[in-house]
């Protein structure tokens, strides 16, 4: 048994300022005894522009911030940030990182998914315009709550992602997210609950809250819902913080156990 933590916060443009937000939230989260802590997508910039992003990609303080702080609070840390490519030069990756409790990276995830929405009354989102979709799915990583199966956001929204990452071993789901406030109240806590559910596995859920810039808002709501859907904690509604969980594989295996819903599968029907 591990106890998980999951942080909430408003990333502005101000890399500096959110760095040292994220470098508090991984402090207390080791202080209240936390062995892994899940930060949002995004957690070192939410821009005004394309152009503005660009140019704080470039800026390195962040990951080197939190390595550092994961280090010296001796806890293990899931990110998500904007990653700069070398062969396209106009667009980003949407990337999440793992780091052990030395600050050393152990996985790596491009978002496949890119949200390119237009609904009617807002919002209006097209992040192919700024960003590149990763390719590949990456194996869970080993860590002190178990496996833990990289997603961002989006993500969440195909549940074959999930499905895969369960064949492939997850324990724990973990979609760091930048909701927006309109789809957050209508789907976000049904789709974390869902993908708990289905795939009988933790989900870890970060998110972005509040304001970011005049144009553009969070809906917040960071919990870590358990593979029977409980949600086991969430950050309150409108401020900055954490929200704890503990992680039970033994509580995972009995679900399992009883209920074997992967092994009644049938992919003869579906394909
Ligand atoms: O823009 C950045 O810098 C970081 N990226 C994001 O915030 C991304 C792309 S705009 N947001 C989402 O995927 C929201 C998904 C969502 O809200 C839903 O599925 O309903």
């Amino acid at each position: 048994m591990a106890l998980a933590a999951v942080g909430q916060f408003c990333a502005t443009s101000f890399v500096e300022a959110n760095t040292k937000i994220c470098c508090g939230l991984i402090k207390k989260a080791a202080e209240r005894g936390a062995k892994m802590l899940f930060l949002p997508e995004a957690s070192d910039f939410i821009a005004e522009s394309k152009e503005q992003a660009l140019s704080l990609a470039s800026n390195h303080v962040f990951i080197q911030g939190v390595q550092q702080a994961a280090k010296d609070a001796n806890i293990w840390v899931s990110v998500g940030f904007h990653e700069q490519c070398h062969e396209d030069t106009q667009r980003l990756f949407n990337t999440q990182i793992v780091m052990n409790d030395n600050g050393s990276v152990v996985a790596h995830y491009r978002k496949i998914h890119l949200f390119d929405v237009d609904i009617k009354n807002g919002p209006r989102l097209m992040e192919s315009e700024s960003t590149i979709a990763g390719d590949s799915l990456v194996p869970p990583v080993k860590t002190p709550l178990g496996q833990v199966g990289l997603q961002i956001c989006y993500d969440v929204r195909f549940s074959e992602l999930s499905i895969a990452q369960r064949r492939l071993g997850a324990d724990v789901l973990t979609f760091p997210s930048a909701f927006t406030v309109k789809t957050g109240m209508a789907h976000w806590e049904t789709l974390l609950r869902a993908r708990a559910i289905e795939t009988q596995c933790y989900v870890m859920a970060a998110a972005q809250i509040g304001q970011h810039n005049p144009k553009r808002a969070s809906y917040g709501h960071a919990m870590i819902v358990d593979p029977w859907g409980t949600v086991l904690g969430q950050c309150a509604d409108t401020q900055e913080g954490l929200a704890f969980g503990v992680v039970d594989l033994d509580y995972l295996g009995r679900i399992r156990q009883e209920m074997p819903v992967m092994t009644h599968r049938r992919p003869d029907q579906y394909q």
